[in-house]
């Protein structure tokens, strides 16, 4: 089956349980799946049951799509996000971009805990992503057959109106909002000090192991996009301690309340 046809699949699935088209699609990043449960009237539906969806394999990762209204919008939220260092290929892990497009949305949010290696940033402080560096060694775009057109201008991948709405709605809420460019790394390793220096001289400010592809295809699908990460610790290096999944988590965890609010007032007025 070629990828239109898969997609369709899954969405006729979805449409089943969620009759309301979605205006705005957002990717819950690690620690992140909570949000899930500030939609009205939602539906959840785990990736296991829908047709062609990857499952997830994460901890933080719920493995849900959650239809459901937030601030008098509809939503598709993701709670959960698939990564390439899962073993799924950068078709797979875009595939529900591609379906939350055809099902209508216009609006990406993409959230994602990250390291910071800009020394400016603190634990817990949030960033609009500027720009990206794809340190991942590949495209979702890449193959014989492509969904889509294949070469696709990235100078203003992030949508700068959405950006300064974000900083304008930040001010109404205690939460630190940089302005920053991520870097996306294979992982699942974290990086070594040596390889966090190399990507500070590159332009990088924060380090992660998503969004990159995910952007690339919203991009491809012209959507409008908005990056959001949560400085969940410091990059390798910057501080003299180690890395941990549990350190992101706790980090996320502890900054859940500021994320709702801000992001709630953001969908209500801006997106
Ligand atoms: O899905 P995101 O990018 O938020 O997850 C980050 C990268 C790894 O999956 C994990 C590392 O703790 O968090
Ligand atoms: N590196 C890569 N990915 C991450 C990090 C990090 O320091 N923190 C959260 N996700």
């Amino acid at each position: 089956m070629d990828t239109e046809n898969k997609i369709q699949e899954a969405v006729s699935y979805i449409r089943e349980k969620y009759a309301n088209p979605p205006q705005i699609g957002i990717i819950l990043g690690s620690g992140f799946s909570f949000f899930q449960e500030h939609l009205q009237d939602s539906t959840v539906i785990a990736y296991s049951d829908i047709p062609n969806f990857p499952v997830s394999t994460v901890e933080g990762h719920a493995g849900n799509l959650v239809m459901g209204k937030c601030q008098g919008k509809e939503l598709c939220v993701m709670a959960g996000r698939f990564h390439y260092y899962e073993g799924y290929t950068m078709q797979d892990i875009t595939f529900p971009v591609r379906v939350m497009a055809a099902l209508g949305i216009k609006t990406l949010v993409v959230t994602n805990a990250a390291g910071g290696i800009n020394k400016s940033y603190s634990v817990g402080d949030f960033v609009a992503l500027t720009d990206h560096i794809n340190l991942l060694g590949s495209s979702p775009l890449r193959g014989k057959e492509t969904s889509g057109q294949r070469f696709i201008d990235m100078t203003h991948c992030y949508t700068s109106e959405l950006r300064d709405q974000a900083i304008e709605t930040s001010k109404n809420h205690d939460i630190t909002l940089h302005q920053g460019v991520y870097a996306a790394t294979h992982g699942p390793n974290f990086e070594t000090p040596a390889e966090i220096r190399m990507m500070r001289v590159m332009g990088a400010d924060l380090v992660g192991m998503s969004t990159v592809p995910e952007v690339i295809v919203a991009r491809q699908l012209q959507l409008q996009i908005l990056g959001i990460s949560c400085v969940t610790n410091m990059a390798a290096g910057v501080l003299d301690q180690e890395l941990s999944h549990h350190e992101v988590m706790d980090t996320m965890d502890k900054n859940r309340q500021k994320f709702v609010g801000f992001i709630e007032e953001l969908i209500a007025n801006k997106l």
